[in-house]
């Protein structure tokens, strides 16, 4: 995406933050800071301490260990300062049923001392002004999601924590979000975003930081983390144009896989294996797919086997660097 000044400062600094639930350790020393104005991604897998994480930093739950601030105060116990600088988004949104849209946002913006101003500019900014008379009821869970955008928004606050904002929504929905939340990026506000969607935290995110075991395993620009992890690039070739042997036997190439009706050629050296392949296959019939986040993802967080899997006789496997998958 393309880089926006960014107010100068710091949003968010936590130090060592730990927290335990019982025997569960959640959260075990958490360090980094979040810049002002930066859109910054909280990623990982289901019970990885991401949802503990972003609401000790909302100021809803107290750490065990360690120091938070937000804007250079501490968010707990609960400092009423820093709750009209901060929105919050959550997949359990309130709403006031019972009212229209416009009803619901200008009510929010009273309680929070609004006025009506700022909740026409939220409601138009998610794309929910043509349904301002329709009852919070009656919209459809992408409308919802919306309004509920909205709702965090109203009183524009400097900070908004977003947890899987387009959770639910179809592709062209989504991809409108997309761009009301690079807006907000654009007014200079802080995000932290919160999703299992990782095409959306590399299309959105300046920097994500992958939790997994309550730790930080990674802190980077989706950019950077693809790049560290060197995952490979994948060759796709209709498997009617090219054998596995043929595959295997291109300079550069370092696992074929056969996926559906594809060769897939995984490798670090795409351009190599390219021009080798092109000598076999019109080049029409080559699909080139760049390594993404997910594959950085999916190498940072994988789980080792358990021990005892070694030493378990091993099922017949395909040859050497081949593997189907279905
Ligand atoms: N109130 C609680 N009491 C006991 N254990 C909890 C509580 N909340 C979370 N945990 C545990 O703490 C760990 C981290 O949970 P957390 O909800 O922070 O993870 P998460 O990354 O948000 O997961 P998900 O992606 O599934 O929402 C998990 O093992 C979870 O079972």
């Amino acid at each position: 995406m393309t880089p926006q000044p960014r107010p100068a400062g710091t949003a968010i600094v936590l130090d060592g933050v730990s927290k335990h639930y019982g025997e569960v350790r959640a959260l075990d020393g958490v360090s980094f800071s979040v810049a002002q104005g930066e859109f910054f991604g909280v990623l990982g897998p289901n019970g990885a301490g991401k949802t503990t994480l972003v609401e000790i930093v909302e100021g809803m739950r107290k750490a065990d260990g360690g120091t938070v601030t937000v804007f250079g105060m501490s968010p707990w116990p609960r400092n009423t300062a820093l709750l009209r600088r901060i929105g919050v988004q959550t997949q359990t949104s309130a709403f006031f049923t019972r009212l229209t849209a416009w009803e619901h946002l200008e009510t929010v913006a009273a309680l929070h001392g609004a006025d009506r101003d700022a909740a026409r500019h939220a409601l138009e900014l998610v794309g929910l002004g043509g349904k301002e008379r329709s009852r919070v009821d009656d919209l459809s869970g992408g409308q919802r999601q919306r309004l509920a955008l909205a709702t965090a928004l109203v009183h524009q606050p400097d900070l908004i924590f977003l947890d899987e904002p387009t959770a639910a929504l179809d592709p062209e929905a989504r991809r409108s979000l997309w761009a009301v939340l690079r807006e907000l990026r654009g007014e200079g506000r802080t995000i932290v975003y919160t999703t299992h969607y990782l095409d959306e935290a590399e299309a959105l995110c300046d920097r994500v930081a992958i939790i997994a075991g309550g730790k930080v395993v990674a802190l980077d620009s989706p950019g950077a983390l693809i790049r560290s992890m060197a995952a490979p690039a994948r060759l796709l070739i209709p498997a009617d144009r090219i054998t596995v042997e043929q595959a295997r036997a291109l300079d550069g190439a370092e696992r074929v896989l056969v996926e559906g009706g594809e060769v897939v050629i995984e490798t670090r050296h795409a351009n190599r294996v390219l021009v080798e392949a092109a000598a076999l296959v019109d080049m029409d019939a080559i699909q080139t797919r760049t390594a993404t986040l997910e594959d950085a993802y999916l190498r940072l967080t994988a789980t080792p086997p358990p021990a005892a899997a070694e030493e378990r006789p091993t099922a017949p496997t395909a040859a050497a660097g081949t593997e189907h998958r279905r």
